[in-house]
């Protein structure tokens, strides 16, 4: 497999599986080149370019042409390259199929600064001598897993957990591969660094603690330019993009354009997690303002210093961000909306739905992660869903999406009208249980779920009125689920089910001890971030991590190796069951009702693979034909971090 610019390289060239040789790829009429720029052409002169020819550990190159300065390379020579990397080859525009084309990969000193293609230590002898490092490096050579066991233990000699997380931006901005095997081999240890709760403490100290900009930031001063900023991105062949805008990061409200740890960290799971390629990945933060005051009048705020842009101002700039985005990467680009404020949050879904390839993941991905932990937990609690009855604190994006998920589930298994489905599902917010008498004043994501009962304030009350056997906190409140409430619902069930979902660890409605030891150890827990084992009773309890990053990876994934154009409920309805066919016996002994993240990657090509087959069914895959073994193939697909050689 040769490359230049990473794998960008790869599949702007139409690059394809051997197996799964698609039209698009036919098209592809080369010649390709690969020019590596050395010390003396770096001013514009070629002569004394050496070509960096890249294969990874299973594919070896077929022909190698280290004696030119520019390689010519033919379609099937890339395409016989092996299945990595090869999911984005549709992408490519037009151009790179027509005009042969040439990615300038720089070497020495600069190489060993280009995190993409840095190795450190573990450049051989030979790529030292071919790529101009000699003396650049200690004379050592180290192989990959040695830089792992060596960064790991760099990582555990920090104790604040926001001095790990700058360890680990700083390892991704230095070397990408070593930064991505690091995660993927001790993922376990190092998802709360990455991810929750820490990277709500980055984004809530920002300004403060970054050097190297992360992202692309697209703020009201962009308007009318958004095509330009684009552009501006280095990597063309973009899959998947996150993008906030800030106004509700985890359960942290608003921190404006700090907010942009948030798409960082999800990227670096779809990757980590999902195995979709890092330079297909573009986290995106909109700034229009921000409220919060303390940002607003702090010297080192990174963002706009205003109050939130609202109404058509903000509509036209993210309608301008929608349709640049469609123009330059595509229909086929996955737009992830993420820690939206819920105003905006259902309106976006609603208006982009049918026109982009969107997915909001606090809505949807945390709804498909729930309602598999739920299917799970049936057998350890017994019944269907439609036998359970349901209620939430918090009637925001999660919330009201993992109702409506569960709503339609039971619809389904049961042949009931969605509306009939809903009446066992309740939600509190903060003006009490929804009623229907509330009906009148309810903005509209919450109307489904006002039933008829009369008006309960507390949520003590609501849990004594409506007899819940599952709990499920997303209010975005800290120690909402007071020991009043665990023991009411304790007392309602022998084994309670307790969601506490709201994140970072400081918004989660009760710990995994008050869980455990308010219900006597009867508690079915989880939470959104992560909690250790708990000890009650002589007994050690492991709470499960009910967080949409089991989903979200693996889903994406299914939706770009399928080529699948829109989302719909069924594919979420997909990823639940493939996730929750994943707790094994031991889990479930244990009492848990998800798997460990130690397997992620088998799991993530497991839901993109259910995903895949539903989108297919649908006839909203356009990836044809439909590879015959899914799960295989999503597996060829993922991205591997082991370094690539050099010649
Ligand atoms: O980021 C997470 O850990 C889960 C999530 O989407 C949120 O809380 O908004
Ligand atoms: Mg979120």
């Amino acid at each position: 497999m040769i490359s230049s610019k990473g794998c960008a390289f790869l599949s702007n060239s139409g690059l394809g599986g051997s197996s799964n040789f698609s039209g698009a790829q036919r098209r592809v009429s080369g010649p390709f080149r690969v020019v590596c720029m050395t010390p003396s052409n770096r001013g514009g002169d070629k002569s004394g370019s050496v070509v960096m020819e890249i294969e990874t550990p299973s594919t070896p190159l077929k022909e190698i042409r280290s004696d030119s300065a520019v390689a010519d390379v033919d379609d099937n020579e890339i395409s016989s390259g092996g299945p990595q990397d090869v999911y984005g080859e549709d992408r490519a525009t037009e151009d790179h199929f027509v005009t042969p084309w040439s990615v300038s990969v720089a070497s020495g000193y600069t190489l060993l600064r280009d995190p993409h293609f840095n190795k450190g230590l573990a450049f051989t002898e030979k790529e030292r001598d071919a790529h101009y490092l000699r003396g650049l490096l200690p004379p050592t050579v180290i192989p990959q897993e040695t830089q792992v066991k060596k960064m790991i233990q760099h990582v555990r000699q920090y104790q604040v957990p926001l001095q790990k997380y700058m360890a680990m931006m700083d390892l991704q901005e230095r070397n990408e591969r070593l930064f991505y095997k690091l995660l993927i081999d001790h993922v376990e240890e190092l998802l709360p660094v990455v991810y929750t709760p820490t990277v709500g403490e980055a984004c809530q100290k920002y300004g403060s603690i970054f050097i190297h900009p992360q992202g692309l930031y697209i703020s009201l001063k962009e308007k009318g330019k958004i095509l330009e900023v684009l552009r501006n991105w280095p990597e063309k062949n973009i899959q998947v993009i996150v993008v906030t805008d800030g106004e509700r990061i985890l359960g942290l409200g608003d921190l404006g354009c700090q907010g942009m740890g948030i798409p960082v960290g999800k990227l670096s799971l779809y990757t980590a997690l999902g195995g979709v390629r890092p330079s297909a990945c573009l986290p995106i933060t909109i700034d229009v303002g921000t409220n919060n005051e303390k940002l607003l009048n702090d010297e080192l705020y990174i963002g706009l210093k205003q109050r939130r842009a609202t109404g058509q101002e903000y509509a036209e700039l993210m309608h301008e961000f929608m349709s640049a985005v469609k123009q330059t990467y595509g229909e086929k680009v996955l737009i992830q909306f993420e820690d939206f404020a819920n105003h905006n949050a259902f309106d976006l879904l609603e208006k982009y739905r049918s026109t982009h390839l969107v997915f909001n993941d606090d809505i949807q991905g945390t709804a498909s992660v729930v309602l598999a932990g739920l299917v799970a937990a049936l057998k350890l609690v017994g019944g269907n869903l439609a036998d359970h009855r349901f209620l939430f604190l918090g009637a925001g994006e999660a919330g009201t999406g993992i109702a409506e998920l569960i709503a339609l589930e039971i619809s389904k298994q049961t042949n009931v009208p969605l509306e009939e489905a809903r009446m066992n599902i309740w939600l509190v917010d903060s003006k009490g249980l929804i009623v229907s008498s509330r009906k009148g004043s309810l903005q509209h994501f919450k109307k489904p779920w006002a039933h008829e009962h009369e008006p309960v304030k507390k949520l003590v009350d609501a849990v004594n009125q409506i007899k819940p056997t599952v709990l499920i906190g997303t209010s975005g409140q800290g120690r909402a689920f007071t020991k009043e409430v665990v023991e009411a619902v304790s007392s309602i069930n022998e084994k309670p089910i307790i969601l506490s979902l709201s994140n970072p660890t400081s918004q989660s409605e009760c710990t995994a001890e008050e869980a455990y030891s308010w219900s006597q150890g009867r508690a079915i827990f989880a939470s959104g971030s992560p909690f250790p084992p708990v000890e009650y009773a002589g007994k050690v309890f492991v709470p499960g991590q009910a967080n949409n990053a089991y989903i979200f990876p693996g889903f994406g994934l299914g939706l770009i190796m399928s080529g699948t154009i829109r989302v719909h409920d069924d594919l979420l309805l997909a990823a639940s069951k493939a996730l929750a066919a994943e707790v094994s016996q031991e889990n479930f002994e244990k009492g848990l009702i998800f798997p460990p993240f130690t397997n992620i990657r088998k799991i993530s090509a497991k839901i993109a693979a259910k995903v895949a087959a539903k989108a297919y069914e649908l006839g909203l895959a356009t990836r044809l034909p439909q590879p015959k073994n899914l799960v295989e193939f999503a597996e060829s697909c993922m991205y591997t971090p082991a370094y690539r050689n050099y010649r």
